[in-house]
C-alpha cells in the first residue's frame, strides 16, 4: 500500500569479533579471534499505517536505528521481511529511495561544503523534480522553517538547529510518501524544536505523509505521535496509542473539581473513585476495580469529561503521570516480561 511500512519478523545479527584483554589477551584474538553475536533486532512485527505517525522508542541500544537503517535499504535483514510503500527495501534500494526522505539528526545528508540552497538544486536534478515543482515546495517549507536566512551559508558554518532544518527540507524535496526521523531535534533549543514539530505535524496531517520517528524526548511523543512501538533489547515489547498506555502503566491520575454548588451529593462514577470531598473541593482517581489493565478503566481524559457531564464545576484540573514515567514503567514492566 502506498505509504504504508509494514515489518515482519525482521532479525538482524551483527558478528563482532572480541578483543581479550592485556598483552597476551590480544595476541590470543590475533590467533584465534572470539566471535560473538549480538542481536540487534530480534523478530520484529508492526505496522505504519499510510498518513501516521508512529513513534519507535527504547533504551540505547534497544535496536531502533537498525530497524531504521533496514527501512532505509542500508542494511539487509537477517531474517524476517520489510516493506516500505509496497517496496522491500534492502531489494530495490533506488526504487526505495523514490519514495522516501531520512533524517538522522546526529549526521548531515547535505554536502558539507556547499551551501544547503546549491545541495537541494542537486537533489532536484537526481530526484528529477520539475522546476516549478521543486520553487513552490521550497518556498513552502521557508516559510515553515525559516531557512532563507541561511540557506545560501555552507552547510559546514550551520548552527545545528539550522543544519537540521536543512537536512528536514533536502528529505522532502521530492515528495517521498514515507519519512524516517532518527532523533531529529537532538540537541536543538526548545524554539526551535517546537518548529520542527509543527512543520511535522503539518507534513503529516496537510501532506498525508506517513512518518517513523525515534526520539528519547517524551515531550516530542506527546506532541506528535499517537501510536508508539516499544522494543528493548531488539525485541517489541509494546505496540499500542499513547491512551492504552498510558491506562496500561500510568494510572496514577488524578481529577480534582470545585462544584458550582457546595451541597451537590457527590458520588464515585464508572471506574472512578471519589479520593477526597471537602465542600465544594473533589478529587477523582481511578478506583483500580478492574486493574491497570481493564478493558473499560477511564483514560484521564475520558474521567475528566465524565465529571465535567455528570456535575457542574466551576474550575476543574488534573494531574497526570509523565509519560516519563509512564515509559519507564512500561520499559521495566513489559521489557522483563
Ligand atoms: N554495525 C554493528 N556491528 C555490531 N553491533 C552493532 C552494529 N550496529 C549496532 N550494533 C549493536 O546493536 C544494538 C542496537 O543498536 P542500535 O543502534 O540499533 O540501537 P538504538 O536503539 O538506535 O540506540 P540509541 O538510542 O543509543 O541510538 C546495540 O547493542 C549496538 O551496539
Amino acid at each position: 500500500m502506498i505509504g504504508s511500512i509494514e515489518v515482519r519478523g525482521l532479525s538482524r545479527t551483527f558478528h563482532t569479533t572480541v578483543r581479550r584483554p592485556g598483552f597476551t589477551g590480544a595476541l590470543r584474538s590475533l590467533v584465534n579471534p572470539e566471535r560473538v553475536a549480538k542481536h540487534a533486532v530480534s523478530d520484529i512485527t508492526f505496522d505504519v499505517g499510510a498518513g501516521e505517525l508512529l513513534a519507535l522508542l527504547g533504551p540505547n541500544g534497544a535496536g531502533k536505528s537498525t530497524t531504521i537503517k533496514i527501512l532505509t535499504g542500508i542494511l539487509t535483514p537477517t531474517s524476517g521481511e520489510a516493506r516500505v510503500a509496497g517496496v522491500v527495501p534492502y531489494r530495490e534500494r533506488e526504487r526505495n529511495a523514490r519514495n522516501i526522505g531520512a533524517v538522522f539528526g546526529q549526521r548531515t545528508q547535505l554536502w558539507w561544503d556547499l551551501p544547503a540552497r546549491e545541495s537541494f538544486a542537486i537533489l532536484r536534478d537526481i530526484y528529477e523534480v520539475p522546476k516549478a515543482e521543486h520553487a513552490a515546495r521550497l518556498k513552502e517549507f521557508d516559510e515553515l522553517l525559516d531557512l532563507s536566512s541561511f540557506w545560501d551559508t555552507r552547510v559546514r558554518h550551520l548552527s545545528l538547529g539550522q543544519r537540521v532544518r536543512c537536512d528536514l527540507a533536502a528529505a522532502l524535496l521530492h515528495d517521498p510518501p514515507v519519512v524516517f526521523l532518527d532523533e531529529p531535534t537532538i540537541g536543538m533549543d526548545v524554539v526551535v524544536k517546537e518548529q520542527v514539530r509543527e512543520f511535522l505535524r503539518h507534513q503529516v496531517e496537510q501532506r498525508g505523509r506517513t512518518v517513523l520517528l525515534t526520539t528519547h524526548d517524551m515531550t516530542e511523543v506527546e506532541r506528535l505521535a499517537e501510536r508508539v512501538v516499544l522494543i528493548n533489547h531488539g525485541r517489541l515489547v509494546l505496540d499500542g496509542t499513547l491512551d492504552e498506555i498510558r491506562r496500561k502503566f500510568g494510572s496514577t491520575w488524578q481529577v480534582r473539581a470545585t462544584l458550582a454548588d457546595p451541597h451537590t451529593e457527590v458520588t464515585a462514577l464508572p471506574g472512578i473513585a471519589l479520593l477526597r470531598h471537602e465542600g465544594a473541593r473533589v478529587v477523582f482517581g481511578p478506583d483500580g476495580s478492574e486493574g491497570p489493565d481493564g478493558p473499560t478503566a477511564p483514560t484521564v481524559h475520558q474521567a475528566l469529561k465524565s465529571v465535567i457531564e455528570r456535575y457542574e464545576v466551576t474550575d476543574i484540573a488534573l494531574d497526570e503521570a509523565d509519560l516519563e514515567d509512564v515509559m519507564r514503567a512500561a520499559y521495566v514492566q513489559a521489557g522483563d516480561a
